[in-house]
């Protein structure tokens, strides 16, 4: 994507912690570019860099290296470009004996901005918890805690909404909420949406591109789209079978699966490998599409690390 109008740009972003015990080097050379009106996911197992990265592009930390860019701006030199994010990092913090409008009166209040008292009813109704808006929030679940999170994240109106981890501990029905407020912020809204999650499940139903990070690195970035696309494969049942993947190696990448090998190549060039394959002498029984589902895609990137 051309940085023109990008919305967030990280640039070569870097993080290593100093311990006592050397370095841990959280992030290296992130360099990402989300434009206006996506909804981007930024995903990832345990460990692999998210919440460091979020914290940057927040301002809470600092980069050891490489800068964050938020509307065209670089943060370090103009923090006020973060009056135009919003954002929910560990689902938000909120007073447990206050109801949950009077948590966002006390919020609109100290940073709020212009007019956001009169945004508090509305957001009550598009987070869904307006029936819900008098109830002390110690009584709210987890899936309530985090929509009030997204609402206090919203107060100010920003362009570019950040969301760590948002549907961590929702049931179901909670997620599937979650997942069509994320959409609405963007459809409806025109905002930005920069989300992390280490379910891949969910970030394959919401967002239009993901990046995947693994020990600190992007592996992987790419529309959902694409990421399937690039999974398109053809299983062939074959013999000899050594004869037949030496007949299509060189041309599409090979590799034996059960009785039969995996070919990546697509249904369009079906024919080809077939002609290749006949051409070789090699007897064809059966060929079939196969399309590994995101999980296996996922699986398979994040786990090319040799050191895994
Ligand atoms: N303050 C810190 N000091 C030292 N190391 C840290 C610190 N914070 C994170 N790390 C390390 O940096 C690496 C990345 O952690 P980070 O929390 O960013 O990952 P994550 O992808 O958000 O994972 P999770 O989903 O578990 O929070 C991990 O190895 C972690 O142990």
């Amino acid at each position: 994507m051309e940085s023109e109008g990008a919305v967030v740009e990280l640039v070569d972003l870097s993080k290593t912690y100093r311990g006592r015990r050397g370095g841990v080097h959280a992030v290296r050379n992130v360099s990402i570019s989300v434009g206006a009106g996506e909804v981007y996911g930024f995903l990832g197992p345990n460990g692999a860099g998210k919440s460091t990265t979020i914290r940057m592009l927040l301002g809470l930390i600092a980069p050891t290296g490489g800068e964050v860019r938020l509307f065209g701006e670089a943060l370090r030199s103009n923090p006020r470009t973060l009056r135009r994010v919003g954002s929910l990092v560990d689902g938000g913090a909120f007073y447990p004996f206050l109801s949950g409008r009077r948590n966002l009166q006390v919020l609109a209040r100290t940073h709020g901005g212009e007019g956001a008292d009169a945004r508090i009813d509305p957001l009550l109704e598009q987070v869904g918890l307006a029936h819900a808006a008098e109830r002390r929030v110690k009584g709210y679940s987890t899936g309530m805690r985090q929509r009030l999170g997204v609402a206090a994240a919203l107060l100010h109106d920003p362009d570019l909404v950040i969301l760590d981890e948002p549907v961590n501990g929702l049931d179901a029905a909670g997620i599937q909420e979650m997942r069509m407020l994320i959409r609405n912020l963007c459809d409806e809204q025109g905002k930005t949406v920069f989300l992390s999650s280490h379910l891949l499940h969910e970030v394959q139903q919401v967002c239009d591109r993901v990046a995947i990070i693994s020990r600190g690195e992007i592996v992987r970035e790419a529309t959902i789209a694409e990421l399937l696309r690039q999974d398109e494969g053809l299983r062939i049942e074959a013999s000899p079978l050594a004869m037949a993947q030496s007949a299509l190696e060189g041309r599409w990448a090979v590799e034996p699966d059960g009785g039969a090998i995996r070919v990546a190549a697509t249904q369009e060039e079906a024919p080809e490998v077939v002609r290749r394959l006949v051409g070789a002498g090699v007897d064809v029984f059966g060929l079939a599409p196969e399309r590994r589902n995101l999980e296996e895609v996922f699986l398979s990137i994040t786990q090319e690390d040799p050191d895994a």
